[in-house]
């Protein structure tokens, strides 16, 4: 599909960010204020599989997850005003990095490492990457994921906001963002 000339207020916009940060959680109470179409890639996945994450891991192995992880993202990435939640993963590949930062608006979802671990007793049973690995393994895995990260169009710091209150602080950014670029009368 060919997008170009959507504007800024129609690109659709992507949440990046390590496994638990709120992506899935944060990105569908922004959908819901901005009044756009919510797509979880990993939700996508399931769907098209018919099985959790876990079991495709398992049954498929993680190269086939990724695959289908590039094809769905390239499918929503090029529709106009979606809100897409990727899994942590995603930008890992520098086609999926590219397909986002061209098409959309890329907003990075970070937490500090202090409060992620905080969190980490509700992630690891539906997270095969987690699953089964020691907490020093995983901040490894944490730091390692940070530079995939870097390449994004605005960073939120969220660590202190509940799911409610990091979706007004990315929603008021974006409008804010959205009246900056808005066109101006001659
Ligand atoms: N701002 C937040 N504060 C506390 N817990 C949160 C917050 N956002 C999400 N969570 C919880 O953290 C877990 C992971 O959230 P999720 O949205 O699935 O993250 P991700 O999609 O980034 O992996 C969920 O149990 C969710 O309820
Ligand atoms: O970081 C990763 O490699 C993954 C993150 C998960 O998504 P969340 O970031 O939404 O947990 C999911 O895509 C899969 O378990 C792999
Ligand atoms: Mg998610």
């Amino acid at each position: 599909m060919r997008n170009f000339g959507l504007s800024i207020r129609e690109k659709s916009i992507v949440c990046i960010g390590f496994m638990g940060v709120g992506k899935t959680t944060v990105g569908k109470l922004l959908a819901l204020k901005l009044y756009r179409n919510f797509v979880d890639i990993d939700a996508e996945i399931e769907k098209e599989f018919a099985m959790a994450i876990p079991q495709i891991f398992e049954l498929y192995g993680e190269q086939v997850f990724r695959a289908k992880e590039k094809e769905l993202i390239e499918r929503y990435s090029q529709q106009p005003l979606n809100i897409i939640s990727v899994g942590g993963g995603a930008f890992l590949q520098k086609e999926i990095q590219d397909l986002c930062m061209t098409n959309c608006i890329v907003l990075f979802l970070d937490i500090s490492w202090e409060s992620w671990k905080d969190r980490i007793h509700i992630l690891t049973d539906n997270r095969p990457l987690l699953k089964g690995r020691s907490l020093e393994d995983i901040k490894s895995l944490f730091l390692e994921r940070q530079n995939s990260y870097s390449l994004n169009h605005s960073k939120f710091q969220i660590d202190n906001f509940k799911a409610e209150e990091a979706a007004d602080y990315l929603a008021d950014a974006l409008k804010l963002s959205w009246e900056i670029h808005a066109p101006q009368p001659k």
